[in-house]
């Protein structure tokens, strides 16, 4: 085989295509590049035989990006730092072990090259289409598989979704058909009475729970981004009370008294406004629905409100209509969803491509409230929403108008200090921009995690990137944070919390306890890894983990499917219905005379026990809550004592014994910690070899390209 030479420097002759094409090859086989990457390059270069290989190779590397993340490729970080756009893996960084490959990097193509010039070539070829601005015209584009944004270089596909991104959110933050509504001053005595025993702020902070209230009655967009427990369900709980006792009566304003007097079952129906509640995973709806209820449960409204709020969260491709081997959903902008008011929880997690799809379906009347934690982990698919639209959301810079609004309706000050003057903006932030601030709340207080917390101290350590305050932390001697200085992989200690974290649902599965009660034994405790390969990813790990359970005799065998294997889908399977994330437990089934059965939970609202007893049979207990899978229909499952912390998004953990790898890592950032830390509820052990580790990665930042434009 003929193998380009590595080249440092710039060639004396610019590399042909067919070089080009030829090393796409060996990155494949090295792993640096996917192969969906180069055929796709492959099949451009078959059309356009003229196209060079700058061209080619910008192609190569925006598809590539696709799968860490970005949208896009930014010429100017390519030339920046080219080898960062492929996946090396640190070890293969060394110039010794390049050099031994024998492999032409990026830079040996894009030699003499600057981003002017790069874009000129691009723009030059019929691969590709070229638009001055993310929010030009684009009504002649022609329909070509690149387009160039300035220095952004996408795939089609992507641009578009990113563009229906854009206009769905800007659609949604002007006045609707309607006009503008303005809340009225009855509506801003209740929003008070509702958050009246909210306690005060010692610091004289407003309360911002009630402020993302009051943002979300005026509007048909509301972005709310907070930590664990900062109140997003409660605040929303109530919003949506809020909302509904306004619609039961009648749309107007009547107080609470009409209210009941108005009182017929049929006219309420009628008039209650259809909101929907979703989260992009099964756990994730499982969880908000458990956390509505929970909410629900405080309010001290009258029953008819109560009764017209959903408890029922269910997953956002459900709610779009997914439908077996397509990539199209029921529900689209031709036949658009049925609902007043979508609640999208978790919406970090949600990828640009989905959310265009639910933009797209979602009516133009429909408000849409999204909250998330803009601090965690982007989407595993490209684009990062969430994180962009709160880009700019800390510390709050409201209009005037917003500012005087928010006030007559909470009764809170707002320092004039948080409001932009009208018209203008603060230098880094474009106009348009200001109007987004204006639909955007972070609420800061956790009420979960205490002062005295040390996973709250540990998370704000560790997304502030405050080396010292992080120092702080271990020293100050929390007692729900523990650091586990690992030996090596093998390492005893490491072994015997994983022993003692998953025993009592092993135990359990050995006293044939119905397969919910294991499900939530399970969530007791997780061993989470940064990396998926090495001595300390998840794959080492799992084996390592089975075998030990096995010589512990908590479970029966370590390879195939074996009572008490805890599994996790790791491709969205629509016609069985589950999803990329979707945890069960491996169990015999009582109802299949024992053979084994993959059990997973289902969205289902609670009957209470007293309903129930002496009703279900011992079979239908075991199967209460859940539903049993041939272990044979699942294709795409792999082992989960051990989960990659990106898996973990949208679940919570008692425990999470949190391994974290040797040495530096690209993948190992500040997002990446923060989410692993923030998945545990009660108690937090880090483990690693050294704690400069930790230390590097809350150093580390991910910054995702895209260029959504509001
Ligand atoms: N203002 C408040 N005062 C006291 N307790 C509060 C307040 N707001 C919320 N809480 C309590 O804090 C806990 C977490 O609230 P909530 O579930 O609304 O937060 P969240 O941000 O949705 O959390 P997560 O999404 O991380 O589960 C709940 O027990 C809730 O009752």
């Amino acid at each position: 085989m003929s193998v380009p030479t590595q080249q440092h420097s710039a060639p004396p002759d610019a590399p042909t295509a067919d070089t080009l094409l030829a090393t796409l090859g060996l990155w494949v086989e090295l792993g640096w590049l996917r192969r969906v990457d180069a055929h796709l390059v492959r099949f451009m270069a078959r059309h356009v035989p003229e196209a060079p290989a700058s061209v080619l190779l910008a192609a190569a590397l925006a598809s590539h990006q696709l799968g860490r993340g970005h949208v896009c490729l930014s010429l100017s970080r390519a030339l920046a730092e080219p080898r960062a756009t492929l996946s090396l893996p640190p070890l293969e960084q060394s110039e010794a072990h390049l050099a031994e490959v024998s492999v032409a990097l990026p830079e040996a193509f894009l030699a003499d090259l600057d981003a002017g010039r790069w874009a000129e070539q691009l723009a030059a070829s019929r691969l590709v289409s070229v638009l001055a601005q993310a929010d030009s015209p684009a009504g002649h584009l022609p329909l070509r598989p690149l387009v160039l944004v300035g220095e952004r270089l996408y795939l089609r596909r992507y641009w578009q979704a990113e563009r229906e991104v854009a206009a769905g959110l800007r659609a949604r933050m002007g006045p609707s058909e309607e006009g503008e509504t303005r809340v009225s001053d009855a509506l801003g005595e209740r929003l008070r009475e509702l958050f009246a025993s909210n306690q005060l702020d010692p610091h004289g902070e407003p309360d911002w729970q009630k402020l993302a209230c009051a943002l979300a009655l005026r509007q048909r967009l509301t972005v709310i981004s907070g930590g664990p427990g900062t109140g997003k369900t409660t605040t929303v709980t109530r919003l949506l009370a809020l909302l509904q006792a306004q619609a039961l009566a009648g749309g107007t304003d009547g107080a609470e008294g009409e209210l009941e007097s108005d009182e017929t079952g049929h006219l309420h129906e009628r008039r209650a406004l259809d909101i929907r509640l979703v989260a992009p995973t099964g756990k994730a709806a499982a969880r908000l629905s458990e956390s509505i209820r929970g909410a629900v449960a405080k309010l001290e409204v009258p029953d008819a409100v109560r009764a017209a709020i959903p408890r029922e969260a269910s997953t956002v491709h459900r709610l779009l209509g997914a439908r077996p081997d397509s990539r199209h959903f029921r529900h689209h902008a031709g036949n658009p969803l049925a609902l007043d008011l979508l609640v999208v929880d978790e919406a970090s997690m949600v990828d640009l491509d989905l959310m265009a799809a639910l933009l797209g379906a979602l009516p133009a009347h429909a408000r849409l409230i999204l909250l998330g934690d803009k601090d965690q982990l982007a989407s595993v698919e490209a684009g990062a929403v969430l994180g962009d639209l709160c880009e700019h959301a800390l510390p709050p810079r409201y209009s005037p108008a917003l500012c005087a609004d928010l006030s007559r309706l909470t009764g809170e000050t707002l320092e004039q200090a948080i409001a932009v003057p009208d018209g203008q903006d603060l230098e880094e932030t474009s106009a348009t921009r200001g109007r987004l601030a204006d639909h955007v709340v972070v609420l800061q207080k956790s009420y979960r995690f205490s002062a005295d917390s040390g996973i709250g101290a540990l998370a704000r350590a560790s997304n502030a990137g405050d080396r010292q305050a992080l120092r702080d932390v271990w020293k100050a001697g929390y007692r729900d944070i523990a650091w586990l200085k690992l030996s090596g992989p093998e390492d005893r200690d490491l072994e015997k919390l994983v022993i003692n974290g998953y025993r009592p649902a092993l135990e359990a599965v050995r006293e044939r306890r119905p397969a919910r009660e294991v499900i939530d034994l399970l969530l007791e405790f997780q061993l989470l890894c940064a990396l998926r390969r090495g001595p300390y990813g998840v794959d080492g790990l799992n084996q390592r983990v089975a075998r030990v359970l096995m010589r512990r005799g908590l479970i029966a065998d370590e390879r195939g499917w074996y009572s008490g294997r805890p599994v996790m889908v790791t491709r969205n399977d629509r016609a069985l219905g589950l999803y990329n994330g979707d945890v069960g437990i491996t169990l015999p089934d009582p109802a299949a005379g024992g053979r084994l059965r993959v059990f997973f939970p289902v969205e289902e609202e609670a009957t209470p026990d007293t309903e129930r007893d002496g009703q279900d049979t011992d079979i239908q207990r075991f199967h209460r809550g859940v539903r049993a899978v041939l272990p044979s229909r699942l294709e795409a499952v792999e082992t989960v004592f051990a989960m990659t912390v990106h898996k973990s998004q949208g679940s919570e953990f008692r425990h999470v014994l949190f391994v974290l790898p040797e040495g530096a890592n690209p993948i190992l950032t500040r997002e990446l910690v923060y989410t692993g830390i923030t998945r545990a509820k009660s108690r937090v052990t880090l483990a690693g070899t050294r704690r400069e580790t930790l230390v590097g990665a809350i150093e580390r930042r991910v910054v995702r390209a895209s260029g959504l434009v509001l």
